[in-house]
């Protein structure tokens, strides 16, 4: 089949390999002209796991037309805040039933709208979208060590095409009919790894790294089920596994923004001056409000990592801030 991958950071650069590795032709589409001509001589993306040499099934091109062509899927990987005009550029390109998924993990921060609300905003035609989610961090995924992700659509038929477009003896893929679950998990994990990033930072210990994950957990499964999604999805791979992976993984670029920078005090531009990367949950921390004010979910955790990050609250009022709440039941 014929896959245009939008998108040419390390999990698109991931995502096309697995999608080679599954036999499919790729088309990469990359931001730069430099980057796609890099790939098609050298087979290796300059910028992004550029020790690893792509299968000569991957193409790549800086032409959203030349990507498109006569594409019979779709795999959407640009951060988050590209998502809205990525849609509009490819509604001109693509068929009306031709399917996309998407795989970047936030918010839309005007809006507050999951990825696939915003592309159905732009595209109609829901049934032809899903998400892909759950611990799959590129720089193991581009070497094969066996890792798994979840495919949600409101339509099974979109869900199963997914799964069998990606599945490969090293990428399981299960699917989900709970998109709206595992698109908010995907936001609000990379928020509670800034807060472990930054509890580490802080010399706290793995005691506290659990607490952050456990009651992360419990806020993600409130605003999950205020949402309409199922409390079950966050303890499927997009939620629980995606949690446990980038708060404990030396791969995850929102740990290390916590531990490595806020912690220090250094910014999100500084670090991505230094790595040309994305920190989805710096973005999401904020994006959050919109719709913990929307459904009148309390978010402790989220509110926290936001006064940090961009309301020079030190971390260590915000953690004695947390501490001094008020004790309550676990669950209630
Ligand atoms: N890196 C990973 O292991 C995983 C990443 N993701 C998600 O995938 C999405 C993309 O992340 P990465 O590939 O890791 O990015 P990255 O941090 O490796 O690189 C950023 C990429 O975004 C591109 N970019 C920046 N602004 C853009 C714009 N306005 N329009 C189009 N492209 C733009 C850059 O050219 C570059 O290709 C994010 O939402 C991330 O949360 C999901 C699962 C795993
Ligand atoms: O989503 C990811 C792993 O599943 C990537 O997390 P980071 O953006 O923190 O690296």
């Amino acid at each position: 089949m014929k896959v245009a991958v939008i998108g040419a950071g390390s999990w698109g650069t991931a995502l096309a390999l697995v999608l080679a590795e599954a036999g499919h032709d790729v088309m990469l589409w990359a931001r730069t002209a430099e980057v796609a001509r890099a790939i098609n001589a050298e087979h290796r993306n300059p910028r992004y796991l550029s020790d690893y040499r792509l299968p000569d099934a991957i193409r790549a091109t800086s032409d959203y037309a030349e990507a498109c062509e006569g594409a019979e899927a779709v795999v959407v990987v640009t951060p988050s805040a590209a998502l809205r005009s990525v849609a509009r550029d490819l509604a001109a390109l693509i068929a009306p039933d031709t399917p996309i998924v998407i795989c970047s993990k936030g918010v839309e921060e005007a809006t507050g709208l999951l990825p696939i609300d915003t592309f159905a905003a732009e595209l109609g035609a829901p049934e032809r979208l899903a998400v892909l989610s759950g611990p799959t961090h590129a720089e193991e995924v581009i070497c094969r060590k066996p890792s798994a992700a979840v495919v949600a659509s409101v339509s099974e038929a979109t869900a199963l095409f997914f799964r069998d477009l990606f599945a490969t003896r090293f990428f399981r893929t299960y699917t989900s009919d709970d998109p709206v679950g595992v698109e908010l998990c995907a936001a609000f994990k990379n928020v509670i790894a800034i807060a472990v990033g930054i509890s580490y930072g802080m010399g706290f210990g793995d005691n506290t790294a659990a607490l952050l994950i456990t009651r992360g957990l419990a806020e993600m499964s409130r605003m999950v089920v205020a949402a309409g999604g199922e409390a079950l999805t966050c303890m499927g791979l997009g939620g629980a596994g995606d949690m446990v992976v980038t708060c404990m993984s030396q791969h995850s670029r929102n740990r290390r923004f916590g531990e490595q920078y806020v912690a220090r005090g250094l910014t999100l531009d500084d670090f991505t001056a230094q790595t040309h990367m994305v920190v989805e949950g710096a973005i999401a921390c904020k994006t959050l409000r919109t719709l913990e004010e929307r459904y009148g979910v309390e978010l402790p955790l989220t509110d926290t990592v936001r006064s940090v990050v961009w309301e020079a609250v030190s971390p260590r009022e915000a953690a004695a801030a947390l501490i001094d709440r008020p004790l309550k039941s676990e669950f209630y």
